[in-house]
Formats: structure tokens, C-alpha cells, sequence
């Protein structure tokens, strides 16, 4: 068969206008699905079902953003100027640095884009679809044209297709139509005119599921279907913008109009002082070289970067880049239970039957082997018939399936229904032969807010029943009497599932009701009333070891914890109580919460650590009350009625392996594993890069003020010798300083390890300013130490060289070797100094980051080539130095160790703030 006649790609087949049957045999393909042969052939032939997403921003926008800076303009002013002034050579070394600050920034910058958009795609998205009869997960890529797909609340639909069979189907469809409300879906064939928002009987790629299930055959897939043809909606901005760089970017643009300021004046007092006017320019231009922190940018970008990365390696993808830093300031962490905080893995330990009686049943994980204990604690050797038909009703109202694969027994499906398959396949009741025996009819599918599921099942006599399992209270509320007919005690039932709640069990209750033969589909309403109840099935899912240390972690870190649970409220306060949560005033459920007003709302959620019995929808509530309360919110979701608290929050956190498409994609990280852990370790992550950023700025910034109070100081009172004045550094030098020198060692700070009290500090203030009194005060003392040092050297070489004779101009060129070399050593012992905010760095290990030797090593060899080098001392204006004057500006340098030393010492004596908190401003 010629596949392109089976392949009729594209929407002018009006595909909404023909018959099921009709779409089914032009598509090539049946209820059954594709064969896979013929849909690997099909992949051949059509191509992956990916959209060619117009990403991020082009390269020459991303080039504009580096030149697009009052920065850089003044750099240009400079450039323009000096070569107006005849000081070509300088004004082309400038310039030369400005293309080169241009290429580094913009090669950042795009890398680290290009790194964001592979963080998104590590996020894979993978659909149900039927092959060969059987149903399969496969990644959405791999869907051609007329395979059958299955959905289910929260996919993300995977290509255009029309739909064989729906229940309760609506679809979110605002990607394409704009209209945010859901539309209900259907199946009957439609008028060939209707337009596309009116296709009840089309999914399209793209939009999303929101209620009931569907069954679907594709019909066009990636760049042919109609979201592929407007894919430019799809548009993932990878613009690198954070809370931080836009703070830079304010400080940036204060710091270029005091720097404009200051150089006039210098002009000014260099004229008025007579200097020729071509050097007071010089002298103005050299200032604002010195002034700006040219190589900032890139040394910020690269610690997000560095952050984005161990963070995924850690098993928190980012999806948004600021979240790296708001991480850092998370003070309430918001966490579903299980799966999250518990291990998934749903054990049936207890049964309690309509006869009256209670079992214990036996045996580890879903491993089909385990027995069953009777009321009296004997062992059973046959399963008494009232235990036997509490099993069935499990294994029948239940799509789970039990797998045995290479690593032992596991579920595919929900776990809590993976459990009911387990414990009635450990007693004797076999699943797959029962769900033969009973075929299924129809189904009300389960969903976190009704609590419950249904079934319709042939019996095995003759007639049909009703299943329903489901949230005891829920369950009960329905039933009128125990199955067999026998009174119902609904206090005496509540009362033992409370029991077994308090020990931290999930309880279900089984429910059935018989009903008329000739039922063929499932209503809400045929499950509101007279159901007989068949039992309880309780559960156990314990806590993950490692959460129980995350949370020890969080509260030491000054995070508080908060379990959010759809669960029963004993169940949820056992369990927060092993994983020490706050549980003093025991759970808050949603009903409870509820009857709240928002300022009553805001004392309990305050006090409270376990919320029990939540729906989705209150998760947002108690969002807004946290964030009222000025909380940065890190909140967990899964399902798809998640996603506006996920959007709400602070810092949404997605699974990874659980979650539905539409909660991952209102998500700022998803984590892969699912695991409560990987969200302190984000955390942790998250403080590290904000640190590592202070450090960088702590360590960038004094170097530019010590420039300026160097070439300030200079003009203002430095001698004019033979009309020519002592200017102790040239733009070029300062460049080399600015550049070469603080990139290559503040980029090694980027690498630093967390500081051992990084998770005892109380969480930063996101609102407080990055140039904190702290920044400020740093910066202001090391500036002043290093133009002390680095002018009086000059001075010192100077004199001592001009009274041996030499020229001026020669002894000019040594002293202002001299004076640059001390600012390159000053910075490498600066830069020890730097690596930890407030401890010495003999305490975080000498060794711990050997970037930093690498940088320091780099830069060594570089200052060597700098002042020995004729081809350098040529563009630069160097001077080869004699050892001795090496020697006193190493000794000169070496001085801010002990300094700084000190004023560490102070700091901490004044108590243990955290440099990054308000506090420690
Ligand atoms: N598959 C199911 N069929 C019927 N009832 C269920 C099923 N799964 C859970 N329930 C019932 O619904 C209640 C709420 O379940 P829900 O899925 O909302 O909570 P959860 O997501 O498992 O917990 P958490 O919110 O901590 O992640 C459970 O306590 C249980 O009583």
C-alpha cells in the first residue's frame, strides 16, 4: 500500500463531516489501531509529531540586548571622543573591548537560551495510544496519522484527531479558539461548514483535557495539524531575566549616570588644573572605563546557568529562570502527600467485611504473595466468601493493571488501585479472569474532588450491578443498608475507618447496587443513593525515609512545611506526625476550611501543618492566605484542577513521572523523580546561587570604585610634570584590569560550594536589595584599601625612577605597571577573601573549589605575558618590572587578607546573620 494515500495529511479533508467508520477506513486504520510496522512505516513517512517551535529570541535580538546598554553607549562616547582627540590607539583598544564584552555576552547568553530550551524538552510529553489491540504509553512524538489515543483528564492533547468515543469529554481549547472556557465533546459527524471552535467532534493538538475521557483516531500530526500552522503562539521566551538582573539593570543604569557625572567634573578639574584638554578627556574617559563593571553580565548569567544545571542534576527541572532565585527565598513549602512526601506504594493490610468480620492480610509490596489472618489472629487457609466478594468488588471497579517486569511486581495505573489488584490476586481472586467474567459496561472515572469511582459489570449470574469504591465518607453517605440487605451503622463503620485512619492507613469503601438489566450506561444520579455497602479495604503508604530528612532540613533552614492532602483527616495527621510536621492542633480539612473567613483563614493556616480532605480548589486559597501573609509559596500539584494553584504560587512544582501535561506546564520546575527531597535540594540550589552572586558582586564592585578613587584622586592632586600629567593607569590597563583580570577570577565563584550554614539561615527577603549596607560597606572599604595601595606604589616607583634619571615617559610607564599589578594582586588575595561571605576560608576549605587556582593560575601567567611581553608592553603601555618592585606590591596587596580577616571577625562576633538576609544588611 502506497502510504501517501493513507497518510491524508492536512485539514481539507473534512474530517469533522465524514462517518467514524468512513474516517477509520480512509485513515487506513480500526478500533484495534495501527500494527506497529505499519506506523513505524507511517513515522518514516510523515516525520516525528514535533512542531518546529519559533523559540525564544533570534540571535540578532539577543546581539541587540548586549549593545542596547547606557554602558556601552558611554563606552562608544569614550571610543568617539578619543579618537577625536587624536588618542587613536586607545580608542581602538576600547572599542576592541567593547566587540569583544559584546561577543562574550552575547555567546552567554545564547548558550545559556539554548540550555533552557534542553532543560524544557527533558520534560517529555507521552500519550495512551492503542496498537495492535493493546494500549501502550509512547512519547507524543511518535503518533502518526490513524493511531487511536486514548485521553484522560490533564493530557495535553497530541495532534489533531477525531473522536470515536467520549464520556463526559470537555476540552480547554484557548490555544486555538481564545475561548478559555471548556467545550463539551461529542462524536456524531457535523455539517461540513462548521468552523473550527464549533468542531464538538475534532480534538486539536494542543489544547487540553480538562473532564471525562475520550477516544480518539489522529488525523494530522506536527506541522500539519492547525496549531502546527500558527505555531509562532507556542513561543518560549528564553530572554535570561531574573528578579537579579533586573535590579543590576536599575543599579546599572544609576551607576553610568554618577559615572557620566563624575568624569565631567573630572574634566573640569583636570582643566581647570591645566591639564591639555586632550588629557582631560583622557583622564574622563579612563574614569568611566574603570567605572563600569564590564564583565558583571556575563558573571551573572553564567551562575544562573551553573544553578539551572545542578539543578537538574538534582532532579528539579527548571522551567522559568527566575525560579532560581526565588528558591532561594521559599518560606512556606506546600506538598501533596503521596507519591511526594509517602512512597506510592499502596499495601491493603486490613480488611473489614458487610459479615462483621476483620482480616489482616499479608505480604509486601505488590508482589501477588501474602496471607490472610482471620478475626482471631489464626491464619486462614481458605478466604472466607464475605472477603472473597470484598476483593472482587476491588479488582472489578479498578483500571489498574499489576506488571511483572525485570525489577519484580509493580502497578500500572493509580497505586491505590494497583493495591485492591495486589491483595485480591494474593487471595486467589485473579484479576484478569475476573475482569473476563465481568465485563465492564461503562465507568465513572475517579477524580480528587467527587472521591469516588463507578462501575457497571455484567454478574456472573445473571443481571448487572453497580460498583462504586471510593472516600468512606462519600461512599457511606450513599449507602442505605449492608449488601445482603442487613441494617447499616454509619457511626459504627465511621468509627472503625477513623481507627484505621489514626494508624495512618488510606481507607476505601466498597460499595455495590443491582440494578435493571437492560442498563447500559453510568449517571452520576445511578450512583447518588442505595448503594449496599460491601466493606473497607484499608491501606498503608509509608513515608519516603529521605522526606522525613527534608523536612528536618526545611524547618532547620526556617521553611515550614505543609502537607496538603486529599486523604482522610486521621490518615493525613498519622502520617504528617511520622514525617514531623507540625500536627499539635491536629488536621485542618477543606470543609473545615471553608466555613473560614480570609482572616480567619490566615491564623489557622498559620498555625496549621496538615490540611486533610483538600480539593484542588482550595490549594489556591491557601496560597493567596500565605502570600498575604508575605510567604514566598513553593506549592506541589499533579492533577489538572492544580494548575491555578500551581500558577498562583510563588514557585510551582510539577511531577515529573505523575503529573498531568497541564500541570507541568503551569509549573516553574518539575521534579523527575517526584520526590519531596529534590524540592529542598532546589532549595538549597537556589541559595546558592543567590550567594555565589553577592560573592561575585562583593568581589567585582571594589575594584571599580578603587579605579575610580584612583583616577579621581589623580587628577584632582597628582603633579603635572613638563606639561604632562601623572596619570597613574591608561584606559587600556584599566580594561585589562576590568576584563581579563575580574572575569577570570569572579567566574570561579560561580563554582563555590554551598557554605556549611547555608541551610541554618533563616530564608532571604526577596525584597531586599542586592547592593545591601553590606555590598556597599564591603565595597567602599577594599576601593579605598586598594587605591591607598595602588598610589602610593605609583608614587613610590616613580620618584625612585625618575631620580635615577630615566625619562619621564619610561619611568611613567613602570610606575603605572606597577600600580596595575597591584590592583591584579590585590584582587587574587581578595578573591580567597571572597569565597566565603562571612567565615575564613581556611573553614569552607582551602581547596574546596580549585576553579578558583585555575582562574588565579590563568591570570597569573597572563600578568606575566602583561608586563614582559614587548608585544604587550606595546599595545598596553607596560614596562617590565624589577623584582623588587614585584615584591612591594605583592607585600602592599597581601594586606586586605588580614583586613578583611578583621572585619569578618567583627561581623560575626555581632551574631550569626546571614550576609543575604535583611538582617544582615
Ligand atoms: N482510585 C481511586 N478510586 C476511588 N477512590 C479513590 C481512589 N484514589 C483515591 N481515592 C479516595 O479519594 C481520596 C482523595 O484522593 P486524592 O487522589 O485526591 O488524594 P491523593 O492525591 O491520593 O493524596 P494527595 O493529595 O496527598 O496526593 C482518597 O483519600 C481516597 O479515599
Amino acid at each position: 500500500m502506497n502510504p501517501k494515500t493513507v497518510v491524508p495529511q492536512g485539514s481539507h479533508s473534512p474530517w469533522h463531516a465524514v462517518r467514524i467508520e468512513e474516517v477509520l477506513r480512509k485513515l487506513g486504520s480500526s478500533e484495534e489501531g495501527l500494527g506497529v510496522a505499519e506506523a513505524e512505516g507511517r513515522l518514516a513517512e510523515v516525520g516525528p509529531n514535533v512542531l518546529q517551535r519559533a523559540r525564544g529570541d533570534g540571535p540578532l535580538k539577543i546581539l541587540w540586548r548586549q549593545v542596547n546598554d547606557p554602558l556601552i553607549y558611554v563606552l562608544l562616547g569614550a571610543v568617539a571622543l578619543a579618537i577625536l582627540m587624536g588618542k587613536v590607539v586607545d580608542g581602538l583598544v576600547v572599542l576592541g573591548v567593547v566587540v569583544l564584552n559584546t561577543i562574550i555576552g552575547f555567546v552567554q547568553e545564547y548558550r545559556a537560551g539554548k540550555a533552557i530550551e534542553a532543560l524544557m524538552d527533558m520534560v517529555p510529553q507521552t500519550a495512551t495510544v492503542i496498537r495492535e489491540g493493546r494500549k501502550t504509553t509512547l512519547q507524543a512524538s511518535e503518533i502518526v496519522p490513524g493511531d487511536i489515543v486514548e485521553l484522560a483528564p490533564g493530557d495535553r492533547v497530541p495532534a489533531d484527531m477525531r473522536l470515536l468515543r467520549v464520556r463526559s469529554l470537555k476540552v480547554e481549547e484557548a490555544a486555538l479558539t481564545g475561548e478559555s472556557v471548556p467545550t463539551d465533546k461529542a462524536t456524531a459527524e457535523l455539517d461540513e461548514n462548521t468552523s473550527l471552535a464549533d468542531r464538538g467532534n475534532m480534538v486539536y493538538g494542543g489544547t487540553l483535557v480538562s473532564y471525562g475521557t475520550g477516544t480518539a483516531v489522529v488525523v494530522a500530526t506536527a506541522g500539519e495539524t492547525e496549531l502546527g500552522r500558527i505555531s509562532s503562539m507556542l513561543r518560549e521566551t528564553t530572554h535570561v531575566e531574573t528578579p537579579l538582573t533586573r535590579q543590576l539593570a536599575v543599579v546599572g543604569k544609576w551607576l553610568t549616570v554618577a559615572i557620566v557625572i563624575v568624569a565631567a567634573i573630572l574634566f573640569v578639574v583636570g582643566t581647570l588644573r591645566g591639564y591639555p584638554a586632550a588629557d582631560a578627556v583622557l583622564a574622563a574617559i579612563t574614569l568611566a572605563v574603570g567605572a563600569i563593571p564590564e564583565g558583571l553580565p556575563a558573571i551573572v548569567t553564567i551562575a544562573l546557568a551553573i544553578g539551572v544545571r545542578r539543578m537538574a542534576g538534582r532532579r528539579a527541572v527548571i522551567r522559568r529562570l527566575p525560579a532560581v532565585e526565588t528558591l532561594g527565598s521559599t518560606t512556606v513549602i506546600c506538598s501533596d502527600k503521596t507519591g511526594t512526601l509517602t512512597k506510592n506504594e499502596m499495601t491493603v493490610t486490613e480488611l473489614w467485611t458487610a459479615g462483621g468480620n476483620s482480616y489482616a492480610v499479608g505480604g509486601v509490596g505488590y508482589a501477588p504473595e501474602g496471607d490472610l489472618t482471620g478475626p482471631g489472629g489464626e491464619k486462614l487457609p481458605e478466604v472466607p466468601d464475605d472477603a472473597r466478594r470484598l476483593l472482587l468488588a476491588g479488582a472489578l471497579c479498578n483500571d489498574a493493571a499489576l506488571v511483572h517486569g525485570e525489577e519484580g511486581w509493580r502497578v500500572s495505573g493509580d497505586p491505590t488501585e494497583g493495591a485492591l489488584l495486589t491483595a485480591a490476586k494474593k487471595l486467589g481472586v485473579d484479576p484478569e479472569q475476573t475482569k473476563g467474567s465481568h465485563p465492564r459496561l461503562d465507568a465513572i472515572p475517579f477524580d480528587s474532588g467527587s472521591k469516588y469511582m463507578a462501575t457497571l459489570n455484567e454478574t456472573e449470574a445473571d443481571g448487572r450491578e453497580i460498583l462504586v469504591k471510593g472516600a468512606p465518607e462519600v461512599v457511606l453517605s450513599r449507602c442505605s443498608a449492608l449488601e445482603g440487605g442487613g441494617p447499616l451503622d454509619t457511626g459504627a463503620v465511621l468509627a472503625r475507618v477513623e481507627a484505621l485512619a489514626a494508624r495512618g492507613m488510606r481507607v476505601l469503601a466498597l460499595a455495590s447496587r443491582r440494578v435493571d438489566e437492560k442498563m447500559e450506561t453510568l449517571q452520576e444520579k445511578d450512583v447518588a443513593g442505595g448503594l449496599e455497602l460491601v466493606g473497607l479495604q484499608g491501606m498503608i503508604d509509608p513515608p519516603r525515609p529521605e522526606a522525613v530528612d527534608a523536612v528536618e532540613a526545611c524547618k532547620k533552614a526556617g521553611i515550614s512545611v505543609k502537607m496538603i492532602t486529599g486523604d482522610h483527616k486521621s490518615t493525613a495527621r498519622a502520617i504528617g506526625e511520622q514525617l514531623g510536621l507540625e500536627t499539635g492542633s491536629g488536621a485542618v480539612t477543606g470543609a473545615e476550611l471553608d466555613g473560614l473567613s480570609d482572616e480567619e483563614l490566615q491564623g489557622v493556616v498559620a498555625r496549621t501543618g496538615v490540611f486533610a480532605r483538600v480539593a484542588p480548589e482550595h490549594k489556591i486559597r491557601l496560597v493567596r492566605s500565605l502570600q498575604a501573609q508575605g510567604h514566598v509559596v513553593a506549592m506541589t500539584g499533579d492533577g489538572v484542577n492544580d494548575a491555578p494553584a500551581l500558577k498562583q504560587a510563588d514557585i510551582g512544582v510539577a511531577m515529573g513521572i505523575t503529573g498531568t501535561d497541564v500541570s507541568k506546564e503551569s509549573s516553574d520546575i518539575v521534579l523527575t523523580d517526584d520526590n519531596f527531597a529534590s524540592i529542598e535540594a532546589a532549595v538549597e540550589e537556589g541559595r546558592r546561587v543567590y550567594d555565589n552572586l553577592i560573592k561575585a558582586l562583593a568581589f567585582v564592585l571594589p575594584t571599580n570604585i578603587g579605579l575610580a578613587v584612583i583616577l579621581t584622586a589623580a587628577v584632582a592632586f597628582f603633579p603635572i610634570i613638563g606639561g604632562e600629567p601623572l596619570l597613574p593607569m591608561l584606559p587600556t590597563q584599566i580594561l585589562w584590569i576590568n576584563l581579563v583580570a575580574a572575569v577570570a577570577l569572579a567566574l570561579p565563584l560561580a563554582f563555590e560550594a554551598k557554605e556549611p550554614d547555608l541551610m541554618l539561615r533563616s530564608p532571604r527577603d526577596p525584597d531586599a536589595p542586592v547592593l545591601s549596607r553590606f555590598v556597599i560597606f564591603r565595597t567602599v572599604l577594599v576601593a579605598l584599601l586598594m587605591a591607598a595601595g595602588a598610589l602610593g606604589l605609583f608614587l613610590v616607583e616613580f620618584a625612585a625612577e625618575a631620580g635615577r634619571g630615566v625619562g619621564t615617559g619610561a619611568a611613567l610607564a613602570e610606575a603605572q605597571t606597577t600600580a596595575v599589578t597591584t590592583v591584579i594582586l590585590f584582587q587574587i588575595f581578595y578573591l580567597l577573601n571572597c569565597r566565603s561571605l562571612r567565615d575564613s576560608v581556611m573553614k569552607i576549605g582551602l581547596w574546596s573549589n580549585p576553579w578558583i587556582y585555575v582562574g588565579i593560575g590563568a591570570l597569573l601567567l597572563l600578568q606575566a605575558g602583561f608586563i614582559y611581553l614587548p608585544f604587550m608592553n606595546a599595545v598596553f603601555g607596560t614596562a617590565p618590572l624589577p623584582a623588587g618592585a614585584l615584591l612591594q606590591a605583592f607585600v602592599v596587596a597581601l594586606v586586605v587578607l588580614p583586613v578583611i580577616g578583621a572585619e569578618k571577625w567583627l561581623r560575626n562576633r555581632g551574631g550569626r546573620k546571614s550576609p543575604t538576609t535583611k538582617e544582615g544588611d
